[in-house]
């Protein structure tokens, strides 16, 4: 008997490939909208100090595929193919629901690289697949709208935690912020559950980690003139030094699953240069990117997706 097919829709964020790609990617974002020259430059610049351009593009490639690779091996009467769908790039969410169509894959199930849902991001990754299916007949999405509390999850961060931990000595003066993407605040009166899962995700990992002193933080808000979702990580860095002189901040992007600007520039460079000016110590675990256990973790989320009743 042939092997049922299923395609794995992959979306994420997408980040720019080369340094031409800038400023169409930045003018995505701004929802066609053309950024100033000033604008384009300063992302540029930006990406410079992370090395050029983004190590993203790669990294949700790998994860794509060994995903892929994984659930095939672990599968015997499913074949998985996966399909990488991004919001800002190509190849985006639409090209990718149209390649599966001309596949021939009826059935698909969607993850976002992202665990927590909020109507500006999960929501809105979501609704581009589906709408783009129901226009050209594309296959049947079973979509996950978050996983931020799948216990492997957890697990990889509160391993990393206990390691990043073994490495400072008065764990008393020590302090875990873990944060996610800032989001204009609005979304709190459309009752978007995105803060309330973030303190979930940090209270859980505390807990498998044994930590004493943690908080939740925001971090990487857009240019944009309304308020957004705060404390700002930076902000928070110094408050938690001022009123209760924490020696180590232990920064867990728990919002992001990857190596990108946001992380290396956001948290290893602008929240250090806190600390440095502070004279504390900034750590930072390493990111799940497509480390074996991380791709087991998202594999169990698919999985169970798949067990659920239709
Ligand atoms: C919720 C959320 C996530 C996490 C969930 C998810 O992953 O989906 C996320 C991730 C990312 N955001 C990224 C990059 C950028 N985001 C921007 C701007 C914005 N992000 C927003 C939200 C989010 N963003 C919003 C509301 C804006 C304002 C504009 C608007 O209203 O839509 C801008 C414009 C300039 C600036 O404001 O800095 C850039 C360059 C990269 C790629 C990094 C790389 O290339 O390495 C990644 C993974
Ligand atoms: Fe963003």
């Amino acid at each position: 008997m042939a092997k049922k097919k299923i395609g794995l829709l992959m979306m994420a964020y997408g980040t720019p490939r080369t340094k031409e790609e800038i400023e169409p990617y930045y003018t995505h974002i701004r929802h066609g909208r053309k950024p100033s020259a000033e604008a384009v430059e300063e992302l540029t610049e930006r990406y410079e100090a992370i090395g050029g351009i983004s190590p993203l593009a790669k990294i949700t490639e790998d994860q794509a595929l060994s995903l892929e690779k994984y659930l095939n091996e672990s599968n015997d009467d499913v074949e998985f193919k996966a399909y990488l769908g991004l919001k800002h790039i190509h190849p985006f969410i639409e090209d990718a629901v149209a390649d599966m169509k001309t596949d021939g894959i009826e059935e698909a199930v969607s993850l976002v690289l992202a665990p927590h849902y909020s109507t500006f991001s999960v929501k809105s990754y979501n609704s581009r697949a589906e709408q783009e299916s129901e226009r050209i007949g594309g296959p049947r999405i079973r979509t996950i709208e978050s996983w931020y509390k799948e216990p492997l999850f957890i697990e990889y961060w509160a391993t990393q935690l206990k390691q990043t931990m073994a490495q400072i000595a008065d764990q008393e003066k020590a302090c875990v912020v873990f944060s996610a993407h800032s989001l204009p605040e609005k979304i709190l009166e459309m009752g978007d559950p995105y803060p309330e899962q973030l303190q979930e995700t940090a209270d859980l990992i505390a807990k498998a980690a044994g930590i004493r002193h943690y908080t939740i933080g925001w971090q990487s808000e857009g240019n944009t003139p309304d308020p957004w979702l705060g404390p700002d990580v930076q902000d928070l860095t110094r408050e938690l030094y001022g009123k209760h002189g924490y020696t180590s901040i232990i920064y867990c992007p728990v919002g992001f699953v990857a190596d990108h600007l946001e992380v290396l520039y956001d948290n290893d460079y602008e929240c250090k240069v806190v600390c440095d000016d502070l004279g504390i110590d900034y750590f930072r675990p390493e990111m799940p990117n497509a480390k074996p256990e991380f791709i087991r973790c998202l594999a169990a989320v698919v999985q169970k997706k798949l067990a659920e009743k239709e």
